[in-house]
C-alpha cells in the first residue's frame, strides 16, 4: 500500500509503505480520512480487514486494480469497509472529490477525535454535574486516610469508585485488594479475611496471609459489607480500631496498615436498626460517606458512556457497524437502567456483535419503547412473546448474566429460565 503524498496539496498527508507502520502512525496522531493504495487486492486479507475494523471511526477510500474487482471477497471488503474506491489509473479530480466529500462525512460524524482515556485520568467517566459532585468529593476523601463507606446501586460504579479513592491517594503504590463479602461463603470468610496459623484447623498445613494483611500498605475494598456476619463485624471493629489482627487459630497480634473502603447497595442504617449491622461498626466505617448515584440520574452521561463503550469494545463489532442511532440513544434516555452502567455496558456490547445495519437501533439494545406498537404490529401472541423476552433480558441485564439471581429476579425455576433462554435464542 502506498500513497504519493506529493499529489495532494492542501492535505496533511501521512504516507506508511504496509500495515505495521499504519498501526504505530495512528497509536500516535488521529487522521479523518484514510487512503488506500491496493494494486494486489490485498484486502481481503485478514489482516487489513481487522486493520480496517479496529480503525473504523476513519473514513477509507481504497484504490484498486480494475481487473480484480469481479472477486466477491473483495467485492464485499470494499462494501464493508470502505466509504469509496477508485480504479487505476487513478481520475484525480475524482479522487480529491472523494477525499473532500469523506473528509466532510468525517468532521459532520464528529466535531472531535474519539474519547480516548489518557494516563492518568480518571476512572469514573461522564461529564453530568452528580458525576463531577462525586470525582470533586473522592479528590478530597482520597488524601485522608479514614474509612469511607460508598452506597449505591448494584452496577452503578461503587468499585470504579473505590479504586478511583486508592488511587488518588498516598497509598496509591500499595496493593488494592478488592473483596465481595457477599461471595465468599460464611464458613470461608473469616479465614479468607483475617488469615489463619498452621494448625488452626483440619487442612490448615501452613500457615496462611488473609485479605486485610494482603492489603497492608494499600487499600482493602469490602464490597456487600452488609452480608459480613455479626462475629466479623466485631473482628473488623476491632481492626478498625487497633490496626491489628489475629489470625484464625493464632494469639499473636497482626499490626496491618491498611485503609478500609466499604460499599453496600443495602440500606445499613435500616440494617442496624433490625440488629444486622453493629451500629458501632457502621459509625466506624460511615467516616466519610459517599453516594454514587445510578444512572437514571444522570441520564445526560448517555452519549458519552456509550461511545467509551463503543471504542472499547470496538473489535467485537461486526464490520459494517460504524455507531449508534438517534432513535437508539432516545430509547436509552427513555429507559431507567435498573443494572446502571453494567447493563448498559451488556447491552451495548450485545448489540455490537449483533447489529445488521450501519448504526445500532433501539431493538439491538432491546430497548425497544413503543410496546403499543408492538401490540398493533405483532397481535397478542407476539406481543407476549416480546414482552416475556424482554422481561428475561431486562433480568439478565440487571443480574449482570447471573442466571441463578435473574430466575429468583424472575420467579421461576433455574431450569424454567434456562429452557425460556433456549426458546427466545437469549445466549447465557
Ligand atoms: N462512570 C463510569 N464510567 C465508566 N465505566 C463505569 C462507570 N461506572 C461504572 N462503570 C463500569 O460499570 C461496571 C460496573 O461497575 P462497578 O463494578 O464499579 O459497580 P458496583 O456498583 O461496584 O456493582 P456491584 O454493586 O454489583 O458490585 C464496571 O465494568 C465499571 O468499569
Amino acid at each position: 500500500m502506498r500513497l504519493a503524498c506529493g499529489e495532494l496539496p492542501g492535505w496533511d498527508v501521512c504516507t506508511v509503505d504496509n500495515i505495521a507502520a499504519a498501526r504505530k502512525v495512528l497509536e500516535q496522531q488521529h487522521y479523518a480520512v484514510g487512503l488506500l493504495l491496493d494494486r494486489k487486492g490485498n484486502l481481503e486479507s485478514e489482516d487489513i480487514e481487522r486493520f480496517l475494523q479496529h480503525h473504523h471511526q476513519i473514513r477509507w477510500i481504497g484504490v484498486f486494480n480494475g481487473d480484480l474487482l469481479h472477486r466477491p471477497q473483495l467485492r464485499e471488503a470494499i462494501a464493508t469497509h470502505l466509504s469509496d474506491f477508485h480504479t487505476l489509473p487513478v481520475d484525480t479530480v475524482r479522487l480529491y472529490h472523494s477525499l473532500g466529500h469523506a473528509h466532510g462525512m468525517a468532521m459532520l460524524a464528529k466535531s472531535a477525535p474519539p474519547h480516548k482515556r489518557q494516563s492518568g485520568s480518571r476512572h469514573i467517566d461522564g461529564k453530568s454535574a452528580t458525576i463531577c459532585r462525586l470525582r470533586a468529593h473522592i479528590d478530597k476523601i482520597a488524601t485522608v486516610d479514614a474509612p469511607v463507606l460508598i452506597s449505591g446501586e448494584s452496577g452503578s460504579g461503587k468499585e470504579l469508585a473505590a479504586q478511583e479513592i486508592h488511587a488518588q491517594s498516598p497509598r496509591a503504590s500499595g496493593p488494592f485488594i478488592a473483596i465481595n463479602c457477599a461471595a465468599i461463603p460464611p464458613s470461608l470468610i473469616h479465614s479468607e479475611l483475617f488469615g489463619y496459623e498452621r494448625g488452626a484447623f483440619t487442612g490448615a498445613a501452613k500457615e496462611k496471609q488473609g485479605l486485610i494483611e494482603a492489603a497492608s500498605g494499600g487499600s482493602i475494598f469490602l464490597d456487600e459489607i452488609g452480608d459480613l456476619p455479626l462475629d466479623l463485624q466485631a473482628s473488623l471493629l476491632r481492626f478498625l480500631q487497633e490496626r491489628t489482627i489475629y489470625r484464625v487459630g493464632g494469639t499473636r497480634m497482626v499490626s496491618v496498615d491498611a485503609r478500609v473502603i466499604t460499599a453496600t447497595h443495602v440500606d445499613l442504617p435500616k440494617a442496624v436498626a433490625a440488629g444486622r449491622f453493629r451500629e458501632d461498626l457502621y459509625y466506624r466505617l460511615s467516616v466519610f460517606p459517599i453516594r454514587v448515584p445510578p444512572l437514571r440520574e444522570r441520564k445526560e452521561d448517555l452519549p458519552l458512556l456509550t461511545e467509551i463503550i463503543f471504542n472499547k469494545f470496538a473489535d467485537e463489532k461486526s464490520p459494517q457497524l460504524k455507531g449508534i442511532s438517534k432513535q437508539a440513544l432516545r430509547a436509552m434516555t427513555q429507559h431507567d437502567w435498573p443494572g446502571n452502567i453494567r447493563e448498559l455496558i451488556n447491552r451495548m456490547r450485545r448489540a455490537m456483535v449483533l447489529a445488521e445495519n450501519r448504526l445500532i437501533m433501539p431493538e439491538d439494545l432491546e430497548l425497544a419503547p413503543q410496546e403499543d406498537a408492538i401490540i398493533l404490529r405483532d397481535g397478542l401472541d407476539n406481543s407476549r412473546g416480546s414482552a416475556e423476552r424482554a422481561a428475561i433480558w431486562n433480568s439478565l441485564a440487571r443480574c449482570g448474566n447471573n442466571i441463578s439471581q435473574a430466575a429468583r429476579d424472575l420467579g421461576v425455576s433455574r431450569m424454567t429460565l434456562y429452557r425460556l433462554m433456549a426458546k427466545h435464542s437469549i445466549a447465557p
